[in-house]
């Protein structure tokens, strides 16, 4: 080995911290939640299913029970598959749980340790929270009623033109929501530059958050490797990706506002109120963060509930009787009907529990040792909320495994699950804040599609639910029939579309 070649050096030195840390990490005589057994150096931090493989973590369950912990190789991992447990640490000791495990790889090489999601539980985050609530807070929010039932007529009329094509056209409905709310930014094809890249860089932040995906997150030292070793040039290629996300659009609403033609927007909205120096930079990673965290979990829940409809037409049919008896034939669905829909409200949180978008939510480290229910957990655990875990507990006559909207339209005292609103978008202080704008996203778009379309199977070939594994579950691309349910709804959608305003 020789000083000039820093590989096997850095590697050297990679495997004898890993060493240290094992020595000093191993139980001592305090108490661990239960996990696999513990191999010299690796610990059992290979025994840890891949994230989004919900099976092997139900295996787990069975197994180990509500909490279980995995370590080795410097890591500390516990997961928690109970509400009780998650309401417990996530809310009731939010203090220390509500910090990010920092990601070398995508966070730091890559820089995307700025945006809301990955920022540390400190005042950068308190400032990026304050700015998407000015955006998104629930009365905020009512200002995009408009543009969001402008978008599902849209998105209806896409349908009409090219149904074969659903899968394209849900996935720029979403990115409109959040390009038009963020930036005042119109854009008219699935494929367009902004969209693409959006979805390319997602793709490969997702890929890289998994724990574990490089070696240089288990070994922080291998980042000082020289910039030509392959996950270095990896993480650069990214920096890029995310840079151009973020920048571009802020740059252009810039313009048109140096210009004075800048829409409405919550970018404009910011710079106006708050343009003083550094702040421009959390603005731009503010902003830059609602794209990434919003675009694909609303398109991931749209694209779920169309599978759910194809498969079960007799639940299908009830939400449409329920659209056509409370709002009539004669009109389409608005934000403001939500409240009298039960039956299609019980279908959106049955499609949330029966898939959900993000099954392990987003992980946490815990900023101080802990104790719970007598298990020791150290300073710098990771911890895994398994909201599939939650969403699978069995509770009332129906099977977990079953789309049933009826299990939520049960009486008082009757046992329900809990209810997706409490966990399908986080918990405590990092509860997401796009919440109230996906809520309505979600329930316009589907009561719209529900309204104006019969889903159903294809005419060739079978449709099989199967999901990606991942951060973010999306259904795989399937093949399903649409078609309008009459000439009078044909011609809603069209003069809709036709009078937009965005
Ligand atoms: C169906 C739609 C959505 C789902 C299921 C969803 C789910 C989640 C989840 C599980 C988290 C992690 C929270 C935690 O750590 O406890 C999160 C965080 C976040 N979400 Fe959402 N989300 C959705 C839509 C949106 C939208 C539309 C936006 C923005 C317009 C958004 C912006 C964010 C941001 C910025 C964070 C990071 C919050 C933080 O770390 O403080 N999300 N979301």
């Amino acid at each position: 080995m020789s000083l000039s070649d820093p590989v096997p050096f850095v590697l050297l030195a990679a495997v004898l911290a890993a060493a240290i840390s094992w020595i000093f990490s191993r139980p001592t005589n305090r108490r661990y939640a239960p996990g696999p057994p513990i191999r010299p150096l690796l610990g059992n931090i290979l025994d840890m299913p891949a994230q989004g493989d919900m099976l092997a973590f139900a295996r787990c369950r069975e197994q180990y029970g509500d909490i279980f912990f995995f370590h080795g190789l410097g890591y500390k991992v516990l997961v928690i598959n109970s509400m009780k447990a998650i309401t417990d640490l996530f809310e009731k000791r939010h203090s220390i749980y509500s910090d990010r495990p920092a990601f070398t790889v995508v966070g730091e090489l890559m820089r995307l340790g700025q945006s809301t999601p990955l920022l540390p539980y400190n005042d950068d985050w308190r400032i990026h929270r304050k700015l998407a609530h000015i955006a998104l807070g629930p009365n905020a929010i009512k200002q995009y009623h408009h543009i969001q039932e402008d978008l599902a007529a849209l998105l209806s009329q896409q349908f009409l033109e090219a149904p074969e094509k659903f899968i394209d056209h849900v996935r720029l409905a979403v990115a409109r929501v959040v390009l038009s709310v963020t930036y005042g930014l119109r854009v008219d094809k699935a494929d367009d530059e902004y969209v693409t890249h959006a979805e390319d860089t997602m793709r490969m932040i997702s890929e890289a958050t998994v724990p574990g995906a490089f070696l240089a997150d288990i070994f922080p030292s291998l980042k000082h490797l020289p910039s030509w070793v392959p996950f270095k040039r990896h993480a650069r290629h990214g920096r890029e990706m995310i840079e151009h996300l973020v920048t571009t659009p802020f740059e252009y609403v810039k313009e048109q506002m140096q210009a004075g033609v800048a829409p409405p927007s919550l970018a404009n909205h910011l710079l106006s109120e708050y343009d003083k120096g550094d702040i421009d930079h959390q603005i731009k990673w503010a902003t830059g963060s609602l794209y990434g965290a919003g675009g694909e979990t609303s398109y991931a829940t749209t694209l779920t509930f169309m599978m759910a409809m194809a498969l079960h037409p007799e639940k299908q049919r009830l939400a449409q009787e329920e659209i056509d008896r409370v709002i009539g034939t004669e009109r389409l669905p608005t934000i403001n009907d939500k409240s009298q829909l039960p039956y299609v409200n019980a279908a959106i949180k049955e499609t949330m529990r029966w898939k959900p978008a993000v099954p392990m939510s987003l992980a946490r480290m815990v900023s101080e040792d802990d104790v719970y229910e007598g298990y020791f957990i150290p300073k710098g655990t990771i911890v895994l909320p398994n909201s599939w875990a939650v969403a699978y507990e069995h509770h009332g006559p129906y099977d977990p495994r079953e789309y049933v909207p009826e299990r939520w339209l049960v009486g008082e005292g009757e046992d329900a699950p809990v209810d997706p609103a409490q966990w399908a978008f986080g918990f405590g202080r990092r509860l997401c804040p796009g919440k109230p704008l996906a809520e309505n996203s979600i329930f316009i778009f589907i009561s719209t599609l529900l309204s104006v379309f019969d889903i159903s199977l294809p005419d060739e070939g079978e449709l099989k639910p199967e999901f990606t594994m991942g951060l973010i579950s999306y259904p795989l691309p399937f093949k399903c029939k649409i078609t309008p349910r009459s000439a009078s709804k044909v011609a809603q959608v069209s003069w809709r579309a036709a009078h937009c305003t965005i």
